[in-house]
């Protein structure tokens, strides 16, 4: 398939990329400088299709916050370029615009939230980037494409809600603002395995029913068999292997790869 990122990293937008929403080209993070410089991101291309799930898989340190940070220009790149919906944004500044097609939901939904805030409260919030966009009728429609009824969850405060729960209703506030792309930094991680399932549900139902792109973070490859179109596999900021999912998971070319694959039984009987 055409998704492959070639050996030199040459992924375009027309070309190898195929259909892509978000095409990375070299992108680069460096921490530090002289001998204390860390290359978080070290020259990696990939291209995301739309309306696929892209899973980005590598162990604690591998390089996916700061690649998800970059994406979501909330840290710079050091070299590279990064071009969304055919446009180059890599020095792009108005953040606000651009988050409006790039949401993301991160690891732990609990911390998001103030305590003190009802779901709707916490919703109403978006009213600061959409205005009179925010109805109560795109409200009900976000939660409803999470599996949420409103009667149910607008008067609850976070203590009242399952963590899944809560998660479900980050990924809805995500989703108020109709992205074309969302991030889903660890968003599963702190779920125990049921609960799990359901928010990759969530996440295969949005693409399948309401056509988002999405980028998936996870230390687990095991969780990548459930949702994914594509895998990139990360290891100390490289791309060390990229591709269909079923191909990286039942043909992994790279012992970085057999690895993390050898590791998910563990992972699973711990977790
Ligand atoms: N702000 C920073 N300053 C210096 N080094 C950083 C900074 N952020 C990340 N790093 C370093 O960059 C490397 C990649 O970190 P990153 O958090 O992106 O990895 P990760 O794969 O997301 O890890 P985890 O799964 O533990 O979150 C690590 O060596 C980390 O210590």
């Amino acid at each position: 398939m055409s998704t492959e990122a070639s050996p030199t990293g040459d992924v375009t937008s027309d070309g190898g990329g195929g259909d892509a929403l978000v095409v990375g080209e070299h992108l680069t993070r460096v921490f530090g400088r002289g001998d204390a410089a860390v290359r978080a991101v070290d020259d990696v291309s990939f291209a995301l299709r739309r309306s696929e799930i892209t899973t980005v898989v590598g162990e604690s340190g591998s390089g996916k916050s700061t690649l998800a940070r970059m994406l979501l220009k909330l840290l710079p790149v050091t070299s590279g370029r990064l071009v969304f919906d055919g446009t180059d944004v890599t020095g792009r500044t108005d953040t606000t615009a651009y988050w409006r097609q790039v949401q993301a939901v991160f690891q732990d939904p609990f911390s998001a939230f103030n305590q003190f805030f009802t779901v709707r409260r916490l919703l109403a919030r978006s009213r600061r980037l959409l205005g009179a966009e925010l109805t109560e009728q795109r409200i009900v429609e976000a939660l409803e494409q999470v599996g949420l009824q409103a009667a149910d969850v607008l008067g609850r405060y976070p203590h009242q809600l399952s963590g899944g729960q809560r998660q479900r209703v980050m990924i809805a506030r995500a989703l108020l603002m109709r992205p074309s792309l969302l991030i889903a930094d660890e968003a599963t991680s702190m779920l125990d395995a049921s609960l799990r399932a359901t928010i990759l549900n969530v996440l295969t139902d949005l693409r399948d029913r309401a056509g988002l792109t999405i980028l998936f973070i996870t230390h687990d490859i095991g969780q990548a068999c459930y949702v994914s179109d594509q895998v990139l596999v990360l290891s100390k900021g490289r791309l060390v292997e990229s591709g269909p999912a079923e191909r990286v998971i039942f043909d992994p070319h790279h012992d970085y790869t057999r690895k993390l694959l050898a590791d998910v039984p563990r992972l699973h009987d711990t977790g």
